[in-house]
């Protein structure tokens, strides 16, 4: 048994409180010595808070958070505005006017808004939706675990009884602290699954390689889906802890927005943020892996000298170059890929560093860029965009879209959303894509996204 949780200094924020004019941020960050279970904390969340819960890891685990409850929800809903410009214009308010207490100069401490924006600005939202084109939350209660420490934010906003509110988060860390426990993992049992339009999905690849083959376009990201049935509701942490153990080298995120929760673990980098220095990542060509050391190996090497995988990921590097040249002073991009190996497969991977000119440029500006990058969109960007919408049949949600964080500085970091699916009480639906160019073979792009399926479906206790 943990011995109480108190906010420190909560007698001097209550004198505070008082003074404060209503419907503002108020936020305090400190460090806290104890040893926790990141994977744990989250589930202790179930009974308080499931439906507003938040985790997110880096690859390298430089970052965990996993928050609590909402103060406050930033959406786009309109399908005719700029929702990126609209997500920062409606963050820099708030943060404007927001009373801050953090003495760690930590990213990822503070006040930050959690979420992600929606691949397209779909009007069908098919099973998307409790999803908006962007939804974010303030969180209530966050814990970041970097740099061997961890960090607690409590986030309110000023109303008329906050002293009481300050008491009952108070109450909730408590709670939460007290009950991190093993959770109930077993998963329930697949009753069915479906890979949904399969032959319609082969037709539609082999319509889009005609369409480049006439000129029409370049490069087009295909993708399908499937849905996969339980005999029980199926929960955020039971597909998590698999995530976290079978895909420890990707991002691993879960949002949950009320009953559905949007989950997966991404090995691509969208976009990080801190201060000057950037880091975008080119993602694109792909082959399986191999059990056997010499026969993976020859693979990988297939791959790095293969026509086709080449050019669809230099598409995809040219166009983050052009994209974020006139952000930086410098960009550093190696002159060809290497290799990116998870557990079922293996990708082109050439990182993209830089130097942005205005470090008060947001990272909202350059999201709103590099969205979406040929490794999920195509180009020429608009036609490979009207062609998905054409002929895939689909709502891709926020599979394919950027997820993550931004904190009060306007740094911050999202990820590509891929490799993942939406939890839906008994239902899943998990997503995969893959880039389709001239010398495309719809068989081999359907085999293609049948491995990139396999993350998911392991972790939901599927045949792989
Ligand atoms: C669209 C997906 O992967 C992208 C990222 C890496 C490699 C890709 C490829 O080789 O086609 C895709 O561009 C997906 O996993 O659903």
């Amino acid at each position: 048994m943990t011995d109480l949780y108190q906010i420190k200094n909560r007698s001097k924020y209550e004198v505070l409180l008082k003074q404060l004019p209503q419907h503002i941020l108020f936020s305090v960050t400190e460090k806290i010595q104890r040893t926790i279970n990141p994977a744990m904390l989250f589930a202790a969340g179930y009974k308080d808070f499931y439906g507003k819960r938040f985790y997110w890891k880096d690859p390298q685990d430089d970052l965990i958070i996993v928050s609590f409850g909402h103060v406050q929800t930033l959406q786009a809903t309109q399908d005719d505005q700029d929702r990126f410009s609209y997500i920062e214009n409606e963050w820099n308010q708030i943060i404007n006017t927001a009373m801050i207490k953090n003495d760690y100069l930590v990213s990822g401490t503070g006040p930050l808004i959690l979420g992600g924006f929606s691949f397209d600005q779909s009007t069908v939202k098919q099973e998307w939706e409790s999803f908006a084109n962007a939804t974010f939350h303030i969180p209530q209660i966050m814990f970041t675990f970097t740099q061997g420490e961890l960090y607690l934010t409590i986030n309110l906003m000023t109303g008329v009884n906050d002293i009481d509110t300050l008491l009952s988060v108070e109450e909730h860390i408590q709670k939460l602290l007290q009950s991190i426990d093993a959770p109930q993992l077993s998963l329930p049992n697949i009753v069915q699954n479906n890979e949904i339009g399969a032959d319609h999905w082969k037709q539609a690849v082999q319509k889009t390689i005609d369409r480049i083959r006439n000129g029409e376009i370049d490069k087009v990201v295909l993708a399908r889906k499937m849905k996969i049935e339980f005999d029980q509701p199926i929960l955020s942490e039971q597909v998590l802890y698999n995530l976290l153990k079978q895909q420890y080298e990707s991002y691993i995120f879960a949002l949950e927005v009320g009953n559905q929760s949007f989950i997966g673990a991404s090995p691509e980098r969208l976009i990080q943020k801190e201060n000057e220095q950037i880091l975008s990542t080119c993602l694109a060509g792909s082959i399986k892996r191999s059990q056997n050391l010499v026969e993976d190996e020859k693979l990988g090497h297939t791959l790095l000298q293969d026509e086709k995988n080449q050019k669809e990921h230099h598409f995809v590097v040219s166009m983050i170059k052009q994209v974020l040249q006139p952000f930086c002073k410098e960009l550093s991009i190696p002159d060809s890929p290497t290799l990116m190996k998870m557990r079922d497969i293996q990708h082109l991977y050439t990182p993209v560093r830089g130097e942005v000119k205005d470090k008060h440029e947001t990272i909202f500006k350059l999201v709103k860029a590099l969205h979406p990058t040929p490794a999920l969109g195509g180009i020429p960007r608009r036609e490979a965009m009207a062609t998905i919408c054409d002929v895939e049949n689909m709502d891709r949600g926020f599979y394919g879209a950027p997820l993550g964080w931004v904190d009060y500085k306007g740094n911050g970091e999202f990820c590509v959303g891929i490799r993942s699916g939406l939890l839906k009480e008994n239902e899943a639906y998990i997503y995969a894509g893959c880039g389709v160019v001239g010398d495309s073979n719809s068989d081999e792009e359907f085999k293609e996204t049948s491995v990139k399926f396999k993350p998911m479906l392991r972790a939901l206790g599927g045949n792989e």
